[in-house]
Order: C-alpha cells, then structure tokens, then sequence
C-alpha cells in the first residue's frame, strides 16, 4: 500500500510544431499528488491540459520532462506495473461494432494478459448493468450502454487507480446517477478514483480533492471543503416585510442585488465585513426582517475567482 495513487514532479508536455503552429507547451512542470483511496476532481477550462495529463498516466502520450508514478511505480522504471496499475476510461465512444460486450472485455483483458482463469467478465457486465446485452453486437448498444461498456473495460485488470475522462458529459440524469453509483462502490472497495469534469457541481459532491489546472500549470490543489472555504464571500439574502426603500447607506465593500421576488441579497467579505454591520445598515434604513438566509460561495465561486486571478498574473 503506498500513500499517494499518483506522484507527479515536474510534468511538462510540449507537442511538437504543425502545419502552421508553433509547438504547444500543455502542461508546464505540474507537481501534483493523488491520495490512496480518494475521489480526486481535476478540474479546468477547455484546453487547460487534462486530457494531456491523463493520456500521459494512460500511457497514451509520451511527456517531455518530469516524473510519473502510478501506485509507486514510476513510468520509466516499471513501465509495465505503472501501466497496470491504472485504468482509464476515456472520453470517445469508438469501438467496434461487431463486438460484443462480452467479447470486448475479453479481448481487453487479453492485451492487458489476464490470464483467462482470473478474468471477471460476468462480474464487470453485472456491474456496468450489461449481462442482457453480453452477446448483442456493439453497433446495437445505445450510447449509455456504450459509455458502460467503457467503464468496464477501464476494469479488466482489477487496477488500483481508475481515471475517467469526463464520464458524465452529456449523458442523461439516469445515466449519471449509475455511473456515480459505480464510482461510490468501486471507492469504498478501496480503488482511487481520478475524474475529470466539466459540473463543478458534481466535483463538489462526488470529490474529496480537487486540483484546477489552468493553462497547463496546476493553480490550486486542496480538500474540498478547505478549497470552497478559501473564499471568504458570503451572502446574506433578507426578506423584508414591506418593499424596501430605494436609498440604502451599506458598509464599503458590500453589494447589494435586489432580486426580482423582492429579496435583498447582500455580498461581503467576511475579512472585512461583519453580519452584524450588514444588518444594522439594514435596520437603519427602516427595513423591517421578515426572514433571513445566508449562502456559501460554491466550487463554481472559487473555479472563477482562481482562473480569473491566474490570468492576471499572468497578463
Ligand atoms: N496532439 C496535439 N498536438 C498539438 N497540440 C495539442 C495536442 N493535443 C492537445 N494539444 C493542445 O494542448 C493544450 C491542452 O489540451 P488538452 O486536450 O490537454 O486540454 P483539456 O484540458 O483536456 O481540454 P478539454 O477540456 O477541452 O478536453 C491545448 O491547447 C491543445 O490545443
């Protein structure tokens, strides 16, 4: 057992010039490290180099610099064990068509050379729901089946790591909810989880870790909560028992949105601004509190607050 799932020092990735474009540096010396048994978000903005992490863990992509370990085998020492170790399920549906589901995870299991005696193919179709459907031919999967028949071949060789590359975008509620559902199991039965995805909502409630990579390099890596807990906005929303006045005299630094059902939703920061300031602005303005409700930033928040400071810095 190793502490981290994945240890990363130093990961670039420059892909060579085309017709037309320089080269592309994708990934600019990440350090990142995944702990054993976690559900871990890696989260940023189309382009920001995800995929490119994720095919060099798969072994798909050849980086440029740095190291790789997987289960605490490094790439370029045991690339064999590195490359067992992880399963991927990726983004593109191709498969093809004449296989069945069966046969395909059969196959899979062969080119990663599980012997035949310890294959689990009955198992990994209970799992992704498919045991109707082993024997029907690809071609006549639906899209979701399709996703699923992914996902179980992601599991053929038992890995310790499973990476899924935007398992839910654009599939439909019920859809999602297996997969999730999949994902919670194959956790609690100890196997790390690595998604990439495109809901922060669903980061926030599927991950205990979450890094945003934006622009090729890592800007922020933290639990959850503590990542969420970094913003220090809050919002205290009041309903006041008649219309409020027109003229309101607010602490610096809090805005005021008057929403449409007659609710004020007030913004601060706690660093600078107490409840209490707020409210007495409030009461001094003769506004009588019918009800009162606050709300915490969100992981969109904190996505939106980092990405736009990291291009500050970087203007
Ligand atoms: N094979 C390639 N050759 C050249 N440039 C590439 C190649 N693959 C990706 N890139 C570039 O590298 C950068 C990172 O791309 P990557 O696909 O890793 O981002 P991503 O975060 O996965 O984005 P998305 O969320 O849109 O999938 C982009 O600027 C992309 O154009």
């Amino acid at each position: 057992m190793t502490d981290y799932a994945i240890e990363i020092e130093g990961l670039t990735k420059t892909y060579a010039a085309q017709r037309g474009t320089g080269p592309k540096t994708a990934l600019h010396e990440v350090d990142l490290t995944v702990p054993a048994g976690s559900i871990f978000g890696l989260l940023g903005p189309n382009g920001a180099g995800k995929s490119t992490l994720i095919n060099i863990l798969a072994g798909l992509v050849r980086k440029s610099a740095g190291q790789v370990k997987i289960w605490g085998f490094d790439q370029d020492v045991n690339p064999r064990q590195s490359r067992a170790s992880i399963g991927v399920m990726p983004q593109e549906l191709n498969m093809d068509p004449f296989f069945t589901p069966r046969a395909s995870l059969d196959t899979q299991a062969g080119l990663y050379g599980v012997p035949k005696s310890q294959r689990r193919t009955d198992e990994i179709l209970r799992t992704i729901g498919l045991t109707d459907k082993a024997d029907a031919y690809a071609r006549t999967l639906s899209g979701g089946m399709r996703r699923r028949l992914l996902l179980g071949k992601a599991l053929v060789h038992s890995p310790q790591v499973l990476v899924l590359d935007e398992p839910t975008a654009g599939v439909d509620i019920e859809l999602r909810q297996m997969l999730w559902q999949n994902v919670r199991k194959l956790n609690a039965q100890g196997m790390t989880i690595i998604l990439t995805t495109h809901y922060l909502e669903e980061a926030e409630e599927m991950c205990d870790e979450i890094a945003i990579i934006h622009q090729g390099r890592k800007i922020a890596h933290d639990r959850t909560d503590r990542l969420i807990g970094q913003l220090d906005a809050k919002t205290l929303v009041i309903q006041p028992v008649d219309p409020a006045p027109e003229a309101l005299q607010l602490p610096d630094g809090v805005e005021l949105e008057r929403r449409a059902n007659g609710t004020l939703a007030f913004s601060y920061f706690r660093n600078r601004t107490s409840a209490e300031q707020v409210l007495d602005a409030v009461r001094a303005a003769g506004i009588r509190i019918h009800d009162v409700a606050t709300a915490e930033p969100h992981l969109e928040d904190v996505f939106l607050a980092l990405t736009k400071s990291s291009e500050d810095q970087a203007a």
